[in-house]
């Protein structure tokens, strides 16, 4: 598959608002607020940005420009029915830039909606459990044999097509749908569960695929976050894990203009996300061990972290997307599962880029 280099940008805004097409005694026909999240995702062009390396900055600016009219707002002064989808539609259609492939608003930490240019929304609604479980199969000295445990998180994940309607389905019918496996794996020890034998991420997003798939058609991926930096996206067919790492780095942007701040040495707490698709490994019963992605990428990883990043050989430029292409280049031989890597300079702010199926974004 062909490479794609996307651009990725959020911003918050605190705003009221009611929603009035709900039913009867739905708490949120009442006025309330929410510590809102926008994001975007673009394929920018390459001489959008003022200067080469400057695309997520203006992608930024442009986003936090655009909803600055939301934020300490009365949602229902702009809008009559200021749902997520609704809101969605709102930003696309008032952001200035182009290429976006998709516009997502997140109205709590667990939950949110994603609008893509054919009005297809992705509805997401995040849980969470506390459980424990041990590894039966893996080599006798690795750690995750031993009994501990974990604060899982699970998304789910539904694809709708939108129409002119102002919602997809209601968050609150995918938490009602979540309630049982809740009871079952919250305080739990997973290894006791039937079908959950050897709880790896793998095996418990599709344990959970398998129970919800038949009461939820429109289920497009089962998440589930073994921990705050691992874990597991399955769609039915397809594993998709990702490890994450952050790098604490230096870099001066030498095409910046005179007077601009990025042209002087400044820095970031680097968000770096490694997403592989492999099939399972059925005795072990995962794709690709977590522990293995980071000792694989650790080489890679001690020449970013404490480093100055435009003094790296070979990197010409250190914005995300010249990092993300640097960064493929050095690992992918060793790494060849590899098919996406996520490059964030800020929460939320920077790039994609993608050789295989994009899947999911995870909230930031
Ligand atoms: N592909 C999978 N790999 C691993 C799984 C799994 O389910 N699927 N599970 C484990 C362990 O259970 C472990 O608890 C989690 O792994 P890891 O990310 O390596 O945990 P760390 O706490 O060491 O994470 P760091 O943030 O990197 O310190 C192992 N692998």
């Amino acid at each position: 598959m062909s490479e794609r280099l996307l651009h990725v940008a959020a911003a918050p805004f605190e705003a009221a608002c009611h929603i009035p097409i709900l039913p009867e005694g739905h708490r949120s026909r009442r006025l309330h607020g929410h510590s809102f999240r926008a994001r975007v995702r673009a394929d920018l062009p390459s001489d959008w940005a003022p200067f080469p390396g400057a695309a997520t900055g203006r992608l930024t600016e442009a986003l936090k420009e655009c909803i600055d009219a939301l934020d300490y707002r009365n949602l229902n002064e702009i809008l009559p029915v200021p749902t997520d989808e609704n809101l969605a539609r709102w930003v696309r259609a008032r952001l200035t830039a182009p290429g976006i492939e998709s516009v997502g608003i997140q109205s709590t930490h667990d939950q949110g909606a994603d609008l893509d240019g054919a009005d297809h929304v992705h509805l997401w609604h995040r849980f969470r459990f506390e459980a424990a479980h041990c590894l039966p199969n893996v080599p006798a000295d690795h750690p995750c044999g031993r009994l501990h445990g974990h604060g899982f998180e699970v998304i789910l994940h539904a694809d709708q097509t939108l129409a002119d309607e102002d919602m997809g389905m209601d968050f609150d019918r995918l938490a009602a749908l979540w309630a049982p496996l809740q009871t079952e794996l919250h305080y739990a020890c997973l290894n006791d569960i039937a079908g959950l034998e050897n709880p790896t991420s793998e095996r418990l997003s599709h344990w959970i695929w398998q129970r919800l798939k038949p009461e939820l058609p429109v289920l497009s991926w089962v998440t589930v976050y073994e921990t705050a930096t691992a874990g597991c996206h399955y769609d039915g067919t397809h594993y998709r894990i990702w490890k994450e790492q952050r790098f604490e780095s230096a870099l001066r942007l030498v095409a910046a203009p005179d007077g601009d701040p990025r042209r002087r040495l400044h820095g970031h707490s680097y968000l770096l996300r490694l997403h592989l698709t492999a099939p399972l490994d059925t005795v072990l019963g995962w794709t690709v061990d977590y522990g293995d992605v980071k000792r694989i990428f650790n080489p890679v990883y001690q020449l970013l972290d404490h480093h100055r990043l435009d003094a790296l050989p070979g990197l010409d430029a250190a914005d995300p997307g010249s990092l993300t292409r640097w960064i493929r280049a050095r690992i992918a031989d060793d790494l060849p599962q590899l098919d996406r890597i996520d490059l964030h300079e800020t929460p939320g702010c920077g790039a994609t880029l993608c050789w295989g199926e994009l899947g999911p974004a995870l909230p930031t």
